[in-house]
């Protein structure tokens, strides 16, 4: 309870004024009815979002495509792009592993050049040589493998706890929550206006599963769970071998894998996106007037061996085993990336962002 006889500054300033006319009290009660309203309706709508967003699905992105295609590159992006102070935290946390490959290298020449007698002998007869001030180096360089040892106890205790918070996935090679501030703010006359895509706050969780042959069989249970398929297709990857096999052109192994996802009947309810990815070494290599496209992907036959007509080549080719695979008419969204040039990819990023919030939404039946 207010005191308003106090000395209070506050309970002075709520005061009511002391020669108040009751015309002015009833329009103040008013005001202050009107007040206690808005205050109520802003709680209760507060508390519903809070409701809302306990109650909310997240949005789950499987990122697939064979290895080195650019997966995890790409994820990398999205934490970049919307989730950037989880990124820097993750990049933050990398940092003592990075000390710890500098001290092991360290202590890895410290320990050759300690069990060299050559490098350490001292020659009476002349100058300190070389080999002295090796001797002090090392002497000094004496506590980092103290250092080396508590790192790596460090390590071992946090990869324990981080495989059981992972649980009942291993197969999860890294999964992401990108517990993104995902309201946009859009500047409105100088004023920070909140707007809501697809909810605030909505969680997104990026699967990023390795790419290798032998783990794809590790995919198929999140084919369920996903709203989206981000599929990485490298294409300058035309002239190159799987590292699994010499004999499997990349190329042709990643239209292997496309046709297995668009044919698949566990994903026809699930948006499929393609990144037709490494682009800026696909126009590399085509300056090199040796490398032709038709000595490996007999089709192409005569075309011209430059950029536009092979990219343009490739495109038709993936849309053409996705027409061919699909069974509902979806709409293939497909996009020219190169997913090392983060302010590109951002770009790109905010349309695939969008298309993947609007089919969450609408299988949500939020729409
Ligand atoms: N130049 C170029 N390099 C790329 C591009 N995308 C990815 N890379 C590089 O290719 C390598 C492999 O990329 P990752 O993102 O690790 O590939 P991944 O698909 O996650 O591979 P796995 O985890 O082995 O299945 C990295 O060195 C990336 O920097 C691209 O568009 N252009
Ligand atoms: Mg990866």
């Amino acid at each position: 309870m207010l005191n308003f006889n106090s000395t209070d500054t506050f309970a002075q300033n709520v005061a009511p004024p002391l020669l108040e006319t009751p015309d002015v009290r009833k329009a103040r009660i008013a005001q202050e009815a009107v007040a206690l309203e808005t205050s109520k309706r802003i709680d209760a709508e507060l508390k519903a979002r809070r409701i809302a967003l306990q109650k909310k699905p997240p949005v789950k992105v499987l990122v697939l495509g064979q290895s080195e295609s650019g997966k995890t590159t790409t994820i990398k992006n999205f934490q970049m792009t919307y989730a950037r102070q989880a990124w820097a935290q993750e990049r933050n946390s990398w940092r003592p592993i990075i000390y710890l490959n500098i001290v092991r290298s360290v202590n890895c020449i410290t320990t050759i050049l300690g069990s060299e007698p050559d490098a350490l002998r001292e020659d009476s007869h002349h100058p300190p040589t070389l080999s002295s001030h090796l001797q002090v180096l090392l002497l000094r360089l004496g506590p980092i493998r103290r250092i080396q040892e508590i790192l790596e106890r460090l390590f071992s205790s946090a990869t324990i706890s981080a495989t059981s918070q992972l649980g009942s996935r291993p197969q999860t090679r890294t999964s992401y929550a990108l517990a993104c501030a995902h309201s946009v703010y859009r500047n409105t006359d100088f004023h920070w206006t909140p707007l809501e895509a697809g909810g605030p706050q909505t969680e997104w969780v990026m699967y990023d599963v390795a790419g290798c042959r032998t783990q794809r069989a590790a995919w198929i249970p999140y084919f369920t769970d996903v709203t989206t398929i981000l599929f990485l297709a490298p294409i300058s990857a035309f002239d190159e071998w799987i590292h699994e096999g010499r004999r499997v052109n990349r190329l042709q192994d990643t239209y292997m894998l496309w046709q297995m996802l668009c044919e698949s009947r566990l994903l026809t309810h699930v948006q499929i996106i393609l990144f037709m990815n490494k682009c800026d070494l696909l126009a590399k290599k085509l300056k090199d007037k040796r490398i032709k496209v038709r000595d490996y992907v007999l089709d192409f036959g005569s075309r011209p061996n430059d950029f536009k007509t092979v990219t343009e080549f490739f495109h038709k080719a993936f849309k053409d085993i996705f027409k061919k695979g699909d069974k509902r008419e979806r709409r293939l969204y497909s996009h020219f990336t190169s997913v090392v040039d983060t302010k590109a990819t951002a770009l790109t990023l905010f349309g695939v962002h969008d298309a993947i919030l609007k089919r969450h939404i609408s299988k949500a039946g939020l729409l």
